[in-house]
């Protein structure tokens, strides 16, 4: 199975604003990027699995495959942070999730963590399924929390990773045997 895992190309949000699972249009011109992010992918694909959020969903619309909108594919919940501007989050709640955001949630969003288990559980189905190329559209985050996962690395160092707007990482798992091919083309 070739997995090809798309993270979605520029949203449109001013910088400097957290917007987890916010429900972003992309940036205007994002069709000359979605048709980059095109250019890196099989014309044919098996099944496309994406996040339900619309900056991922215009670029699974784009593609030739059975498309399904899974989500456990979003992005992490900020909960209260949502839409705000990092700057304008209150320290003494921002301090110590900087610190800790694999265990600690923001106010009524979801740990780092949590991301991670619902991601693996998302994970762990498609390995049962039989199917030669598959492309997962998500966000930052899960292909970090993905990465992780089949790398068996700490979460806490899974931003040590980039991860670009548009870019593809490809994995390949033959007889069980799984290997990352290259991370973050674009
Ligand atoms: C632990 C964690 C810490 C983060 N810090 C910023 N973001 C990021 O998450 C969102 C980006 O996702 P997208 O790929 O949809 O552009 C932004 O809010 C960004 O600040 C984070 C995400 C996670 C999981």
């Amino acid at each position: 199975m070739e997995i090809y895992l798309v993270r979605h190309t520029t949203p449109d949000v001013p910088k400097g604003t957290c917007y987890g699972q916010s429900d972003l249009p992309l940036a205007m011109g994002y069709q000359k990027d979605l048709a980059q992010t095109q250019s890196l992918l099989p014309e044919k694909l098996g099944a496309v699995y994406s996040s339900p959020l619309l900056r991922c969903k215009t670029l699974a619309w784009e593609l030739e495959g059975e498309i399904n909108f899974d989500a456990r594919l979003k992005e992490l919940n900020f909960g209260d942070w949502e839409l705000k501007k990092w700057e304008d989050i209150p320290k003494e709640q921002l301090n110590p999730w900087m610190e800790s955001y694999v265990e600690l949630a923001p106010p009524k969003g979801e740990s780092y963590l949590q991301l991670a288990e619902r991601v693996k559980a998302f994970w762990n189905e498609l390995l049962e399924k039989e199917l030669d190329t598959v492309a997962i559209i998500s966000h930052g985050g899960v292909i970090r929390a993905l990465l992780s996962i089949i790398l068996d690395l700490d979460l806490k160092n899974s931003f040590k990773l980039q991860i670009d707007y548009g870019s593809v990482s490809q994995v390949s798992i033959n007889q069980k045997q799984i290997t990352i091919q290259y991370i973050n083309k674009v």
